[in-house]
């Protein structure tokens, strides 16, 4: 018992100076920091319990006769495996990090890890747990190997890191100073060396931001144009200036209206040049039309003839004091689908008969036989042809019309009582229709004006905003040639202002002044407004009632 007692109060003092020493040390300081973060969670009396364990233990061994006094490693392998073996008996309860805990405690005691470098702990703090799960070996020299490994892992990185950052700032004040191949050479050594691509576009970037700094006065692009430069010079291998004199760049001035000192190359400049004088020569003359209308001066009959008959664009005010019925829809001398009643208040005889139709040709060998007096109206496509038919005889429905261009494709026929013809021709020009269509149907009405027996009148319909048109002097041209009588009569007067159908009719009046088959005077009406559509009746019915087959 005596010499139990004596092993017993030596492995106490062992314990006592383990303990000091790890207390003293820094390691020691941070193992009792844990101990006491154990102890804060509940567990200081496991602890306890533990220590008092291992001492059991302790005392077990060294009843067991065995010598440590050599081996300063034997014991904590010992503690190991009784630990092992507890696993199986009492200590089943004990969890695997605690066990570690005993471990690192061990490790700490015997003081066989080296803790001399103060930038270990943190480290070791951050992969405590990866170690922890990593240190299962029983060998306690080789974790204590692993462990100094990755703490110089740690601390090379570190140092690394912070190398890296003085280089790339050495570097670009030395870029900027003397630009040197070596040590740019050095740089992207060193960049080499840590394995980052990322790194020498830091390093540039840098670079850069450090020069603007250094040469605020100096804009981008030349800090750019300076960096090419380096690289080339470094390329290259030989040293690259940074205070290089500028060359001023020759500025010629040349004239772009002047032809004679042009190059080639300036042809298209030359092109585009006279593209725009066509412009605008384009525009004057467009310009000077619509200024040479406005100077024609209409003569006293038109402007008076406008001004009985209402024409132009009117006020409502002013129709209505004229004695038209305003509450009526369009036009205002007119009833849509009117009765033989309403249809005696016309006040010519001819036109009070019954619209209706009879035939339609799409091809002269269709055309009915010559019977009656026949009036055609034609004209270019949307002109008003159809509605002008409808306006003259109040019978709203009967010849159709539309807002499409082209609406009319055959030459078509109607009867206006038993002693009058009215035909409807196709427009010519602009309509939604096939050019070869549109063709066929010019050469349809042109047959129809220039062949047709019983053909008394033609009415060339005129847009009152747009005038004539080539188009309108081929049929013109052909029915001088055809000896076909022809009367122009103005459409859509109701779009433009009276002093504007005006001069239209008096500009038209001049133009065909010298030829023989144009019948005078110009009509001028409106299907709308239904302005000057009675004098047209007037006009019309005298044809019928002198016309002689
Ligand atoms: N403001 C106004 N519009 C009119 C007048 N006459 C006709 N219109 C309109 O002009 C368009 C064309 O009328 P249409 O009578 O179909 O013309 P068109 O000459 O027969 O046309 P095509 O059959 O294609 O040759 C229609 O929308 C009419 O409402 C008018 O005097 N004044
Ligand atoms: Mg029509």
């Amino acid at each position: 018992m005596s010499g139990e007692a004596g092993l017993r109060l030596k492995l106490n003092k062992k314990l006592k100076i383990a303990s000091g020493r790890s207390r003293n040390s820094k390691d020691g300081s941070r193992k009792f920091e844990r101990t006491l973060n154990n102890d804060r969670n509940g567990n200081f009396k496991r602890m306890n319990s533990d220590r008092k364990k291992k001492r059991i233990y302790a005392e077990q061994d060294m009843v067991g006769k065995v010598d440590y006094s050599d081996n300063e490693t034997a014991p904590s392998k010992k503690f190991e495996r009784t630990l092992n073996n507890d696993r199986n008996g009492n200590f089943k309860r004990m969890k695997s990090d605690r066990k570690k805990k005993r471990i690192y405690a061990e490790q700490d005691i015997f003081g066989e890890v080296d803790y001399s470098d103060n930038e270990m702990a943190p480290c070791r703090k951050a992969s405590s747990k990866k170690e922890q799960k990593q240190v299962k070996g029983d060998n306690k020299s080789s974790r204590s190997i692993w462990v100094s490994k990755r703490l110089e892992d740690a601390t090379s990185e570190t140092r690394r890191s912070s190398r890296k950052v003085k280089d790339t700032v050495k570097s670009a004040e030395t870029s900027n100073r003397t630009k040197t191949k070596d040590v740019d050479n050095m740089n992207f050594g060193r960049a080499d060396s840590l394995k980052k691509p990322t790194k020498s576009k830091y390093d540039s970037s840098k670079r850069v931001d450090i020069s603007r700094e250094k040469f605020p006065d100096v804009s981008p692009s030349k800090s750019a144009k300076k960096n090419v430069q380096e690289k080339r010079g470094l390329d290259e291998g030989t040293e690259v200036m940074g205070d290089m004199p500028k060359k001023k760049k020759r500025v010629i001035r040349i004239d772009p209206h002047d032809i004679s000192n042009k190059r080639l190359d300036d042809g298209l400049v030359i092109y585009e040049s006279a593209k725009e004088k066509k412009k605008d020569l384009e525009e004057n003359t467009k310009m000077s039309k619509n200024a040479q209308f406005r100077t024609i001066q209409p003569s006293p009959s038109i402007l008076s003839f406008v001004e009985e008959n209402l024409l132009g664009r009117r006020r409502l005010i002013e129709l209505r004091r004229a004695g038209y019925n305003t509450e009526l829809s369009a036009p205002l001398d007119n009833i849509p689908f009117s009765t033989s009643s309403e249809r005696e208040r016309i006040e010519e005889n001819m036109f009070r008969n019954k619209l209706t139709f009879f035939a339609a040709a799409k091809v002269s060998s269709s055309f009915p036989p010559p019977e009656l007096p026949e009036i055609a109206f034609a004209g270019r496509s949307n002109v008003g042809k159809s509605s002008l038919l409808n306006s003259l005889t109040r019978q709203w429905g009967v010849v159709r019309t539309s807002d499409k261009p082209g609406l009319t494709q055959t030459i078509n026929f109607f009867n206006l009582g038993s002693k009058l013809c009215l035909v409807d021709l196709p427009g010519y020009g602009f309509a939604y229709a096939k050019e070869e269509v549109k063709d066929a149907w010019e050469e349809l009405v042109k047959e129809y004006v220039s062949t047709r027996v019983g053909l008394k009148r033609v009415c060339l319909l005129v847009d009152t905003k747009w005038g004539l048109k080539p188009r309108d002097h081929e049929l013109i041209n052909l029915m001088e040639r055809s000896q076909t009588k022809y009367q122009i009569v103005l459409t859509k007067t109701d779009v433009v202002f009276p002093i504007d159908v005006a001069r239209r009719a008096m500009q038209i009046e001049e133009s065909l002044r010298a030829n023989k088959s144009v019948v005078q005077p110009l009509m001028m009406v409106s299907s709308k407004s239904g302005a000057g559509i009675g004098c047209l009746r007037t006009v019309l019915s005298k044809i019928a009632r002198f016309a002689k087959l």
